[in-house]
Formats: structure tokens, sequence, C-alpha cells
């Protein structure tokens, strides 16, 4: 299998050229970065490309690497609805049919697994927050792993037709972090951490956490790789690593 990495540069794109070289069934194809042309990445070259830059750009390079026929594994944050439509809507149109798009917010298994526990767990409690916790040089917050844990806590809680959460805060404050999906999301940005996520789950005289610790960007690599073997199996377009997981 032919990868190519785009971002290559960057603290995650340097990680996964790296296990990529390492990988016995994978070859390393293109390293591209911001002054490189992203068109040369094409089916002569490349099976699957993978996507570590940054928010505000990955949209535009999936669109890219759609057009140019070549399937995408992408970790970089910042996607919403409207984002994910358009990578369907262009899915839709590839020049190959069976062309397959794999976004994941995490690849750390520790973090998959607390994502999901999460979403077991929510509807058992009265309260749920999340606290996200990354190095400083982090672009985006809150980080999209949150934001996706939000998601399932949400959705786990409508589909049991959970009542509101109690909290008696007047107004807006921002001080009680970003809601997303109605749960409270509190981002933290400190010297010495990599990534990190509390999920706390709240009942009248007990609490629950779920914690999730990427020490180190090595914790990713395995799912990265895990994505690359599996995306061609998945043509269209496929969120988080859970649905390439036996869960
Ligand atoms: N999904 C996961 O498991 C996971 C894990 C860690 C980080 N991330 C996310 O991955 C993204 C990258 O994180 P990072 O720490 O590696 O950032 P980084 O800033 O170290 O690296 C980004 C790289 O992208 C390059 N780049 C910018 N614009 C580009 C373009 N148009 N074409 C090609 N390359 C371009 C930059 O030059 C840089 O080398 C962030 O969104 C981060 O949140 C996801
Ligand atoms: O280091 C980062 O940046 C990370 N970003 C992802 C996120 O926003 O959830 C995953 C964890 C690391």
């Amino acid at each position: 299998m032919r990868v190519s990495v785009v971002g290559a540069q960057g603290r995650m794109g340097s990680h996964v050229v790296a296990a990529v070289e390492a990988a016995e069934d994978m070859q390393l194809a293109l390293q591209v970065d911001s002054s490189d042309d992203l068109t040369q990445v094409s089916p002569e070259n490349t099976d699957v490309a993978v996507d570590f830059t940054v928010p505000d750009v990955t949209l535009d390079n999936v669109l890219t690497l759609i057009k140019q026929g070549v399937n995408v594994v992408v970790g970089t944050t910042g996607w919403n609805d409207d984002k994910l439509a358009q990578v369907r809507e262009a899915l839709a149109q590839a020049p190959r049919k069976d062309q397959a798009v794999f976004i994941a917010p995490n690849f750390a298994i520790s973090a998959v697994l607390a994502d999901y526990f999460a979403g077991i767990a929510a509807p058992y409690f009265e309260s749920a927050e999340v606290i996200e916790a990354h190095h400083p040089n982090k672009l985006d917050a809150p980080s999209g792993t949150a934001v996706h844990t939000a998601h399932t806590i949400a959705q786990a809680r409508r589909q049991a037709d959970c009542a509101p959460m109690p909290d008696a805060t007047v107004g807006n404050e921002p001080s009680r972090g970003d809601v997303v999906d109605g749960v409270h999301v509190h981002a933290v940005r400190l010297r010495g951490l990599n990534a990190h996520e509390e999920i706390l789950l709240g009942n009248p005289g007990e609490q629950m956490i779920i914690r999730s610790d990427c020490f180190d960007r090595a914790s990713f690599m395995p799912g990265v790789l895990l994505a690359c073997r599996k995306v061609g199996e998945h043509p269209g377009l496929t969120v988080g690593l859970d649905q390439f997981l036996d869960l």
C-alpha cells in the first residue's frame, strides 16, 4: 500500500511518515507540506493520502484529493456538518465509484474507548461535562475529540429520553465553557501536556470519571495505520475510528 502524507513536516505528519516507513505492508509515497502542489498526489503514486494539516485547509485538501482519485484518511480537526456534507457531495462525483474518505478526531484507542464508554454511561447520570486539556501549540478549541464526545453524550441521552441536565447558572457565563449539543465542554492549554480528556458524570452522591491520556503522539499511530488499511473497504465517508473496531 502506497501512502502519501499531507502536512508531512508537522508534529503529527512527521510521526505518520516514520510509522508508514516502519510498516512492512506500506510504502511511503509523497511527503507534501504547505509549499507543495497537492495535485502531484494521484493514483499513479498513491493508494491512500493521510491529511494532518490545519483546520482551515483540510476541507480543501480533501476535496482536491477526492478529485485526484485517491482514498483519504484525515486526522485534522475542525469538521462540522456543513463541511462533511461537502465531502459527501464531492464523493458522489468522484472519479472512482468506490472512493473513500475516513475522518477521525482521535486515533488513540484510549480516546476512542473513552468516547464509546461515555455514550454507554451518559444516560445513567443526571449530569455530564467534558474537560479537554492539550499542549499550548494547538490552534483549535475545544478539541475535535471533545466535540465528538459531546455529541456522543447528547445522542445517547436523547435516545434514552433523559431529562435536561441540572444547572442553575444564570445567563451564558463564559466560565461554564463552550456548549456543544447541550453538553458543557471546557478547554485547558498547558505547557507539558499533550492530549487529554476527562468525561465527568454525576448523580446525587456519586461521580464517575472516564479519562484518556495520550502522553505521546506514538499513541495515535496504530489507529492511523489501521485506518489506512481499512479505508478502501468502506466506500463513501466514514467518521470515527469506532467504525473500524469491533465495538
Ligand atoms: N485525529 C487525531 O488523532 C489527532 C491527533 C493529533 C492531532 N490531531 C490534529 O491534527 C492536526 C495537525 O496537528 P499537528 O500538531 O500535527 O499540527 P502542526 O501545526 O504541527 O502541523 C500541521 C502541518 O500542516 C502543514 N500545512 C499547513 N497548510 C498546509 C497545506 N495547505 N497543505 C499541506 N500542508 C499544510 C503545516 O506546514 C504543518 O507542517 C490538528 O488539527 C490536530 O488537532 C489529530
Ligand atoms: O494535538 C492535537 O492538536 C490533538 N488534536 C486532536 C483533537 O483536537 O481532538 C486529537 C488529540 C490531539
